[in-house]
């Protein structure tokens, strides 16, 4: 029997970020492993028309959860949604619902956050740095707590290379910064950004450091750990390979690449892409939950949870595997043939992006407005390359992350808790990850039939023709003006003729002569 799925029996779980990626992920895992635990809390704000309970209904009934409910029929009974927004100070919890949390939690979860790079500092101090602050206060009025995890990002320190599992400290404290946003307005507080993040490349790792300090700070007698997760992928195997559900990360890039929109990235081949399988993260997660809860470590304990240093893989091999994806299983309906150039020097990607990226979209936009209809392509373009922008800072440097914790808690597991969470990065089979990770994201993302694949084919083929038509038109437009305006064209041109002439009238004679 696994220690760690019976640690979590009986056992009630708050988790906030459930309706996020990790958060599904986490859940699913739990409901599999530990069907007998008392309940799961989940902090839910109503989103895009849909009711606290609606979305609960929604992701239970999802294929993810196809397995839980083999194993754990009752699990609408397990789960319980408390409406919360972490906007607000009091993450707006009615009275009853807070004395249940408190009076009845044994573990928590901290994954909320907002995950965008760009996010006003405001909003990105209000949900990463002050909600964390929050939720300790929560934390340390909890009697039954036994352990509460804390999750951040392994870019939360990017401005190192060398990154220890320890909390490096911000050079202005958090409390500092929490106090400022209640009286700056927004004009001031973009001011400053710069000035604060400083060598940090946007808020988000910025304020997702803060909120590290905020944990060391605040965490009182609580049993705390932080885990360090990079960049995080789609499902490696479990409950099924390639699941993944949102644009974040590589996703986006993927589908872009995929439908021939981006071809071209700047990027650093030989740079590590250090990507996470969502379940691996899971997985540490849990181990991360039942060791701090049962073995109560002395200090605040960091896991890295990373590949680069155990198992690495970078992005040229990333990028030739989700290419080589495309040839087997194309995206339906691409805009051009996918390709994907890496290219490193900003020249070179500036002119990939004028002639690969901006030239067909204003040229397709041409003929929409021929067509009579409206073009769309060129902001979508503008949209695309601005993503971009804001990613390419991950994808041109390498960082090395220790991990000894990680290593010593694996070394903790017993062999049937290795195997049933399983965190080992070096059992994994990249080229098998990456193709598995592609077809999810055309199965579970954009939600494509794969018998659709040879007509995808065709279309690719169709592609592939018009773009050779396209390019013979534009050499002999170019090579015909040319020759209009220039003697040494002329010349060239008539004694290419005149050899290709001679080529043929010597084959011709011999084959005269036999007949
Ligand atoms: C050539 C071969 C390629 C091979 C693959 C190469 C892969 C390289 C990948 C590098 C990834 C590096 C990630 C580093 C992560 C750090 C780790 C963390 O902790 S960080 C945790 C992870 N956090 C993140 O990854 C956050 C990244 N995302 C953001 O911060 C924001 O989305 C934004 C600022 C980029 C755009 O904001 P804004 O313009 O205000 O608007 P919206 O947000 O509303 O979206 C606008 C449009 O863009 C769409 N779309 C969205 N995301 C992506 C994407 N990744 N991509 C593409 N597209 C994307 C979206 O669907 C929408 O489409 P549409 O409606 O117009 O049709
Ligand atoms: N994805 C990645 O590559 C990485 C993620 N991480 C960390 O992992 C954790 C989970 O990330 P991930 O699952 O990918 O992120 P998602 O964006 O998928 O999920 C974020 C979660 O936070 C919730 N949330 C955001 N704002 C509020 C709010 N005001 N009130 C209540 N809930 C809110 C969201 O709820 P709602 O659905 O209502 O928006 C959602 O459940 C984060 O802490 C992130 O920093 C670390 C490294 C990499």
């Amino acid at each position: 029997m696994s220690m760690i799925a019976a640690f979590y029996s009986g056992k009630s779980i708050l988790i906030t970020g459930a309706t996020g990626f990790m958060g599904k992920v986490l859940m699913e895992k739990l409901f599999r492993t530990s069907p007998d635990l008392k309940v799961i809390y989940i902090l839910v704000r109503p989103k895009a028309g849909q009711t606290t309970q609606q979305r609960v209904f929604q992701i239970l009934n999802s294929q993810l959860f196809q397995k839980v409910k083999e194993v754990c029929p009752n699990v609408h009974e397990k789960i319980r949604a408390i409406y919360a927004d972490l906007n607000h100070n009091d993450f707006a919890i009615s009275k009853e619902d807070m004395q249940e949390l408190l009076s009845c939690t044994n573990i928590i979860f901290h994954c909320a956050a907002t995950v965008r790079f760009d996010d006003h500092l405001r909003h990105a101090v209000q949900l990463n740095v002050t909600a964390t602050q929050q939720l300790l206060l929560m934390a340390s009025q909890m009697p039954k707590l036994e352990a509460f995890i804390h999750i951040s990002t392994a870019f939360s320190n990017c401005n190192l290379k060398h990154i220890d599992e320890v909390i490096y400290p911000c050079p202005v404290e958090p409390k500092k910064i929490i106090d400022s946003m209640e009286w700056l307005d927004d004009a001031i507080i973009d001011e400053i950004t710069p000035k604060l993040i400083g060598d940090r490349p946007n808020t988000y790792t910025y304020t997702k450091a803060l909120g590290e300090m905020v944990v060391q700070q605040e965490s009182g007698n609580l049993n705390i750990a932080i885990i360090r997760p990079s960049i995080v992928g789609a499902t490696w195997q479990e409950p099924f390979p390639g699941w993944v559900d949102n644009l974040n990360g590589p996703s986006g890039l993927i589908i872009a690449a995929g439908k021939g929109f981006l071809r071209s990235i700047r990027a650093t081949p030989m740079a590590v892409a250090d990507l996470i399988p969502v379940d691996t993260v899971v997985n540490l997660t849990l181990a991360v939950g039942w060791y701090t809860a049962v073995h109560r470590p002395k200090s605040t304990l960091i896991y890295h949870c990373t590949s680069g240093n155990l198992n690495p893989c970078n992005w040229g091999k990333m990028g030739f595997q989700v290419l080589a994806t495309f040839e087997k299983a194309p995206f339906e309906k691409a805009f051009r043939r996918p390709n994907a150039d890496f290219t490193s020097n900003l020249i070179t990607s500036q002119y990939w992006n004028a002639v690969s990226h901006r030239a067909p979209a204003i040229i397709y936009d041409f003929y929409l407005r021929l067509t009579g209809r409206k073009p769309r392509m060129t902001k979508v373009m503008n949209r695309l390359l601005r993503t971009v922008s804001m990613l390419e800072y991950f994808v041109n440097r390498s960082w090395e992350w220790s991990t000894y914790n990680t290593e010593m808690l694996m070394s903790e597991l017993s062999p049937e808790d290795q195997r049933v969470f399983n965190f080992d990065v070096r059992q994994l089979n990249w080229l098998e990850y990456i193709e598995n990770y592609v077809l999810g994201v055309k199965k579970y993302l954009l939600k494509e039939d794969m018998a659709g694949i040879p007509e995808a084919k065709q279309h690719l083929k169709r592609l592939r023709n018009i773009h050779y038509l396209f390019n013979t038109a534009l050499f002999l437009i170019a090579w015909r003006l040319l020759i209009a305006r220039s003697q040494m064209a002329r010349n060239v041109w008539f004694f290419i003729v005149s050899f290709c002439y001679k080529f043929l009238s010597y084959f011709r004679a011999p084959s005269t002569l036999k007949v």
